[in-house]
């Protein structure tokens, strides 16, 4: 299962010129406002005719346009999940779960509506009216009809954007599910590095109409020239150790082991750790008698200066990398050179729930 997408679309003042082809699961599409993010959305949707373009999704053909293919917007099969639902406000839950299987061609509806209920936790809302649902329950559904929908592309336009930080802890891990659930590749547009972190399989980061960067979410949220030095983060794989009595759960990783408050994720489970390199700091030496929990040491691999007065270090601590946003004048002074050791230390609270993603890791944890 793969997406391919080549766009090229001249605005006045505009040029979209983007190629790029992910594997199964969710392909994150993230930028910055004006990067060409919804323009790219549009042509995938068939509300935009590219002036040129070719986008398939497994072996569904949604545009071509050299072979003079463009199929309408109702034929696509495209699962929409908007930012604010948009459910019908007359119909039940479960009227409008059935309204998207309606979509779906005879010969496809296999997505059973138990299983998606059920995957969804959406059972006790099924007579209610969407004017009676929560922000993150009318997500849910929205979720369920675009599935029963039977779609050959799940097409995600910042779902969580209209969401409180709590609603959005509620919706993730549907999305974690149905990336890891339900075999239809999933284009979603994000503005959320956290959420980049969470949820991509993988990222395409996207530059004035162009693609800046393409890779998994530690490649590109430590690409400088993606998303800038203050943007920067690290995505380390993790497997949980143990809850402990105090309050906090101890992660195993190949860069050494992390402490972070509790999270739910069950003992074994592998998960995702994105760490902000803004939450990093870094010692020569080894420190001692600091609060901080986690302290790492690795060996200098890179030193990119950004624009302004910081710079990012980047340290390797086994095969994992991890990444601080300093100044360039802590660079100077500390004299860090590439290739010699150094220390992180990571605040304990740093590491935040929202920064947690369980399911799918690309390799194996420790
Ligand atoms: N119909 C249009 N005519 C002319 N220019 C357009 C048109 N649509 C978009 N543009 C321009 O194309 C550029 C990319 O816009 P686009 O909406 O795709 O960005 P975006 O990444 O989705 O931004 P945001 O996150 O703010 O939605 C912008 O400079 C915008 O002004």
């Amino acid at each position: 299962m793969t997406l391919q997408v080549v766009v090229q679309h001249s605005f006045k003042g505009f040029k979209l010129d983007v190629a790029f082809s992910a594997p199964a699961g969710v392909t994150v599409l993230f930028g910055a406002s004006g990067s060409g993010k919804t323009t790219l959305v549009n042509a995938v949707a068939g509300l935009l005719r590219p002036d040129l373009g070719r986008i398939v999704a497994d072996d569904w053909v949604l545009l071509d346009t050299q072979a003079r293919q463009n199929l309408a917007p109702h034929k696509r099969r495209i699962g929409y999940i908007f930012q604010e639902g948009r459910l019908f406000p007359h119909l039940s839950v479960r009227q409008n779960l059935a309204y998207g299987r309606w979509f779906a061609p005879r010969d496809a509806r296999h997505e059973d509506m138990a299983r998606v209920v059920e995957m969804l936790g959406i059972g006790p809302l099924l007579d209610r009216r969407p004017g009676a649902l929560s922000g993150g329950e009318k997500q849910r559904v929205a979720i369920g009809r675009a599935l029963l929908a039977a779609p050959k592309l799940i097409l995600a336009d910042e779902p969580l954007a209209a969401l409180d930080e709590a609603r959005k802890a509620e919706i993730l891990p549907y999305f974690e599910r149905l990336r890891d659930e339900v075999s239809v590749p999933i284009l979603y547009v994000s503005h959320s590095s956290a959420e980049v972190a969470r949820l991509a399989t993988t990222v395409v980061a996207l530059k004035a109409g162009r693609v800046a960067a393409c890779g998994t979410p530690a490649q590109v949220l430590g690409d400088v020239a993606a998303v800038g030095v203050r943007g920067a983060a690290s995505v380390l794989r993790a497997r949980v150790v143990a809850h402990h009595d105090d309050g906090l759960t101890e992660l195993a990783t190949n860069a050494g082991t992390l402490w972070l408050p509790r999270i739910s994720d069950t003992c074994g489970a592998t998960i995702r750790v994105r760490i902000a390199a803004q939450e990093v700091i870094l010692s020569r030496d080894a420190p001692q008698g600091l609060s901080a929990l986690n302290i790492l040491r690795g060996t200098i691999a890179d030193i990119r200066l950004g624009d302004g007065p910081g710079a990012l270090v980047t340290l390797a601590l086994g095969d994992e990398r991890l990444s601080a946003r300093v100044t360039r004048r802590s660079v100077q002074a500390m004299g860090l050179v590439i290739g010699e050791m150094c220390h992180a230390i990571i605040k304990t609270v740093a590491l935040a729930p929202e920064d947690i993603g369980t399911g799918y890791v690309q390799q194996a944890a420790p």
